[in-house]
Formats: C-alpha cells, structure tokens, sequence
C-alpha cells in the first residue's frame, strides 16, 4: 500500500508591483488597491533618504515595510530578498495570516527589471511567492516628456503587465492622443485603463486568467542620473511663504522632477501633504496628525543630475529654519 505523503507544495503568496514614473500616481493607485479588502502586506521603495509615502498611505493594517535612499533596482536591491523572506516567515509561522498579497510600490525611477530579476530568478523566493501583475502608471500630461527622457520610464512601460494612465482630468486632448499613439508602438499588448480620479478600480486590473509568459530580465546593469536631497524644518514655515519659494523653484530648476513631504506650516496643527510632480506644485493636501508624529517637516526633492544648485538655493533660501541633507 502507498502511504499518504504530507502536501509539500507550498502556498504561493502573490505579489503585485507597482511601478511608474516620479509622480505619476503609484501611492495613490496603492491607497485604492488598500481598499479592496484583501490584507496586503506593502513594501515601499523610495529613492530619497527621508521617507515620506508611508505617510501618504490612508489604511493599513498588515506589515509595512519601507525601504528608502535609493532605487530597489540598484542601491537598495540587495534589500528585497529578506524583506520577503522575513514576511513569509512570518506568515508561516502565523496561524492567522497576517496578510494574504504582497504589494511592492517602487521609486519612481527605479526600473523594474532588477526586482523582477530577484523575484523569478531568486530559488527560494520563486518557490514561495507568485508574480501576480506589474502595474505600471502613467502621467499624461508628462508621460511623453520622460519617455523622451529617461530610459526607466520606457522600462516601466515595457515590463507592464497594466497600463494605468492617470491625471486626465489635467491632460489635453492633443496630450492624450499623443500618449494613445506612442503606447500603440511601445506597448501595442497591454491592456490599458484611463484611471478617473475617485472612480472605483475595475476588476480586470488585477484578474488575470491565464498565467503570464514572462521575459527574463536580462540583468543590465542600471545607472542613474538622479539626485535627491532632503530639507528638514526646524522651524514651521508660513504656507504662502513656503507655496511661493517651492513655485519659484521649479520655475527655475529645470532638473527638479520631484517635490514631496509633509510640512507643519504656521498656524495649523495637522501637517499637509506637499507634492510637486514636473513644473506643477499640487494644492496641499491636510493629513491626520498620528500618534508619534515628530512635528518636524520634511520635503525631498529630486532632481536629474547635479543636485548642487538647488542645494544651495534651498541652503540661501531657508539659511537657519531648515538643515538640508544630501
Ligand atoms: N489631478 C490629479 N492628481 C493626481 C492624479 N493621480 C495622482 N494625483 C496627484 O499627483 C501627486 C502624485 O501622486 P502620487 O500617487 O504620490 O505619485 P507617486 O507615483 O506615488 O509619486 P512618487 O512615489 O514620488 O514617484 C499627488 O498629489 C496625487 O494626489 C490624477 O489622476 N489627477
């Protein structure tokens, strides 16, 4: 007689990756996907030394990880393999699972490549977990300029499995047909889906029927030409002030991709949001305060290329109300 044998296949955990150019809506797409329901275990990469999305997020209630001063697709990729092997073995060891997905939100410039890369290639990881989807979003108004621009942006395109385009509510027509006719040579297969701000996310996004053929990385290795400098308050800074300082900035450098951070401004208790994403500086947005809020305001800039500039502007501009770290 056969003796029954323990099932030794193991549970694979999916993983969903989100990835998209600086500014482009992977955060936001993430607090959406954080609604559906299923316990999520995130991981966040951020390019800058100060990280500032774990704050942007509105709900979580599984394991957040976040992994900033650099790309995961190079400074910090050596960082994934264990951040995932100390969530599985803790979702092993847990007799309530404490998360039923992963979702990975990249930097903005980070080419997916390298994570894709240890996700399929590395054994034990591949053996435990499941590629599910690479979402990848989209700015209209800006996309065309940074696939001109940066290679990682044409990657993030390339590797998705989704295209989500965002911020059309602020696009032309004459962008959105553009950006129509560049994926239909660049990205002729990939399903794609016009995200309407507030609108609920369709199924499909994530609903994959048949498994994915996917492309090995070919292990290119990745240089960027990005910089990021953090600016620490010392002091909470008038909104006006701050709105009119962070407006000339990016009417003037033209290498400043990114401005984001949570500030305490003069004369209001919560903190509020600040994010710029190319020449565009958002309205802020007022967060909670949260328990161990350290009431100390930070914004991150990115820049491509040479950070010098700006970190002496920003040096002149806030002389003692502010440190700046590069
Ligand atoms: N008007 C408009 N604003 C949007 C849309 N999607 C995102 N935003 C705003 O754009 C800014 C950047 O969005 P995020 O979700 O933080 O972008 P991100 O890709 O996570 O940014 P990084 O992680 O820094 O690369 C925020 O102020 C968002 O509220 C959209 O469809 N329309």
């Amino acid at each position: 007689m056969i003796k029954p044998t323990a099932n030794t296949t193991l549970r694979k955990i999916p993983v969903v990756l989100i990835t998209g150019f600086l500014g482009s809506g992977k955060t936001t797409l993430l607090n959406r996907l954080l609604t559906d329901g299923v316990k999520t275990a995130v991981v966040i990469n951020e390019f800058g030394a100060e990280p500032v999305d774990q704050d942007l997020l509105q709900r979580q209630d599984a394991p957040l990880t976040v992994l900033s001063g650099g790309c995961l697709c190079c400074q910090v990729k050596g960082a994934l393999a264990p951040t995932l092997k100390n969530l599985r073995m803790a979702w092993d060891g847990a007799q309530d699972k404490p998360f039923a997905r992963v979702v990975i939100e990249t930097s903005g410039i980070a080419s997916p490549e390298p994570i894709l890369d240890t996700l399929l290639r590395e054994r034990w990881l591949a053996g435990r977990y499941r590629l599910q989807a690479v979402l990848a979003t989209l700015a209209i108004p800006t996309a065309g300029e940074h696939l001109d621009r940066f290679p990682e942006a044409a990657a993030q395109v390339a590797w998705a499995d989704r295209l989500l385009l965002t911020h059309a509510d602020l696009a032309t027509a004459g962008q959105q047909a553009e950006l129509a006719q560049r994926l239909s040579t660049l990205a002729p297969a990939t399903p794609t889906l016009t995200l309407q701000p507030g609108a609920d996310l369709p199924e499909w996004i994530l609903d994959f029927d048949a498994p994915l053929l996917r492309r090995l990385p070919d292990q290119t290795p990745i240089s960027h030409e990005f910089r990021s400098l953090s600016l620490i308050f010392s002091a909470a800074p008038a909104w006006p002030q701050l709105e009119s300082i962070l407006s000339s900035l990016l009417a003037n450098h033209p290498e400043l991709l990114r401005i984001k951070g949570v500030v305490y401004v003069a004369g209001r208790t919560e903190p509020l949001a600040i994010q710029s994403a190319g020449p565009r500086l958002y309205p802020p947005a007022v967060l909670q305060t949260r328990d161990g809020d350290d009431g100390c305001g930070r914004l991150v800039f990115i820049t491509s290329g040479d950070v010098g500039a700006l970190a002496a502007e920003l040096a002149e501009t806030f002389d003692s109300g502010a440190r700046i770290y590069r």
